[in-house]
């Protein structure tokens, strides 16, 4: 017979798991279809995020980080630390544990929510049945009142460098060294190639980008980018901007490398290469011909505001439809499709999605640059705070960058917060949730902040925004 659910979610990554436990916990019998295979070969939860990317590759920041630390950063502090080496298996090992950790705790929370999972692989047929066809080939059909399709994406392939996970590897391939190489190329100077760039240089690589553009983090504030670009530079990443790769061969377990960049052609040689340029959304053997649901122009499944498809009762979410690929963001739209389909009115908001690159020192930010508000012709006081000026940051040893705080010249309301700095993804999210309740850069100043704490610099940037910050001259006169 048929199985029947209220719900059934494709894909357990945190757009689809988050759906499935919302859904259930909302009344609404829910099914969820997942196929990734850990490597125990057993079904793994948790998509992308838990298995190959957020999670593993902070893993291996702290580690790298802790590492550099202990060979650099100790003395500093009186403290003499000899000897300091890498086991390199032995941190992927931790990290593969924390993985485990984290994927079968998804799994216990499908258990205590009563979310059925279905292994296999999930494919949308008419009439919102969905058809689930296990490893061992055999398939069958549910039928759901509602589909939420939570497919993700994976890395692009671009042919001049063809990933073969030995030499030439992708983002999931970089987490799985198991030694350092001595020279490496990162394709891509995005948040993928800067944060598994700066694990490995700080291991020992001697570390190459070549990225296309000729801005670097395009997507920053230029301030930021500006800051990062110097930061990363004396970190020891070589990143070359304007670079085209053209072509790579690898012979004897090295790849040589052809790029052009503004000196002409150029040819280097690693030991392995990252190939960290985008990812693309996963939409293969996903939609029978009559399902009904339409891709845009860029093979994303179309999506309005509320993350309808072209299917009344089918939705998508996350990396698979228009918008920033971030777990946060997918979780956030599988909670307000669960509670649309619960006949709640909940809506998201994309204006305040925070972005965070987790290189050291952090980079974050939300709301919009400088540059965007003047180009859409906002006028806009600015107030700056450097940690070099923060006692808490001083106490650390980690006085690098600074928080800017945007608020709008004639409300004063809060636009943008662009960290770069320690902590600065917790820092942002400060400023998120005073953006969300419209605070101006007043409304922050007059809060009381503990001292001494980074979270300071946020309060003084906010003060410097009307000429007002008090342990730094203001540019800005009141
Ligand atoms: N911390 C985080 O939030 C986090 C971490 C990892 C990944 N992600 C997400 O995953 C997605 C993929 O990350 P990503 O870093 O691969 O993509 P990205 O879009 O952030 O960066 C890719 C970079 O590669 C460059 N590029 C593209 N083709 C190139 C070529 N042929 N030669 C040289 N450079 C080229 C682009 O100009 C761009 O700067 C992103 O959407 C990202 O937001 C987020």
């Amino acid at each position: 017979m048929t199985q029947k659910f209220d719900v059934v979610v494709i894909g357990a990554g945190p757009g689809g798991y988050v759906a499935a436990i919302k859904a259930a916990q909302l009344g609404l019998k829910t099914a969820c279809i997942e196929k990734y295979q850990g490597s125990d070969g057993k079904v793994a939860l948790g998509g992308t995020c838990l298995n190959v990317g957020c999670i593993p590759s902070k893993a291996l920041l702290d580690s790298s980080w802790k590492y550099h630390e202990a060979k650099d950063g100790f003395a500093v502090h009186g403290i003499e630390a000899k000897g300091v080496t890498i086991d390199v298996p032995a941190m992927v090992a931790r990290k593969n544990t924390i993985i485990k950790n984290l994927t079968g705790g998804v799994a216990g929370l499908f258990k205590a929510n009563g979310v059925t999972l279905l292994e296999g692989h999930g494919k949308l047929l008419a009439g919102k049945q969905v058809e689930v066809t296990g490893t061992d080939g055999k398939s069958q059909v549910v039928e759901a009142a509602h589909v939420i399709i939570a497919s993700g994406s994976k890395p692009v392939e671009i042919p001049p460098a063809p990933v073969d996970q030995d030499v030439i590897v992708d983002s999931t391939g970089a987490l799985e060294f198991q030694s350092v190489p001595k020279k490496l190329g990162v394709i891509g100077a995005g948040v993928i190639g800067l944060e598994l760039g700066s694990v490995w240089a700080r291991l020992g690589s001697e570390v190459t980008v070549l990225e296309a553009m000729d801005k670097f983090l395009a997507a920053a504030d230029e301030q930021v980018a500006k800051e990062a670009q110097k930061t990363l530079t004396k970190q020891g990443l070589d990143i070359r901007l304007g670079a085209r790769v053209t072509g790579s061969e690898v012979k004897k377990k090295q790849v040589i490398v052809s790029f052009t960049d503004a000196n002409g052609e150029q040819k280097m040689t690693f030991d392995k290469l990252i190939v960290a340029v985008g990812r693309r959304p996963v939409t293969t053997d996903l939609l029978a011909s009559d399902s009904g649901v339409d891709l845009d122009e860029r093979g994303f499944i179309f999506v309005n505001d509320q993350c309808e498809t072209s299917v009344p009762g089918v939705y998508a979410i996350g990396d698979v439809v228009r918008g920033a690929m971030l777990a946060h963001k997918a979780s956030e739209e599988g909670v307000m499709v669960a509670e649309r389909i619960a006949g709640h009115k909940a809506q998201m908001n994309y204006d305040l999605i925070p972005s965070v690159i987790y290189t050291h020192p952090e980079i974050a930010w939300v709301g919009k640059t400088e540059q965007q508000l003047k180009a859409e012709g906002v006028a806009v006081n600015v107030g700056t705070f450097p940690f070099a000026a923060s006692g808490r940051a001083m106490a650390a040893n980690d006085t690098g960058g600074f928080v800017k705080v945007i608020a709008d010249a004639n409300t004063d309301r809060v636009l943008g917060v662009h960290v770069i700095g320690p902590s600065a993804a917790e820092l942002v999210q400060q400023g998120a949730i005073g953006m969300e309740f419209g605070t101006s850069a007043e409304d922050l100043g007059m809060m009381v902040f503990s001292h001494p704490t980074l979270s300071e610099a946020l309060h003084e940037a906010a003060l410097a925004v009307n000429g007002g910050a008090i342990h730094i001259a203001n540019r800005k006169k009141r």
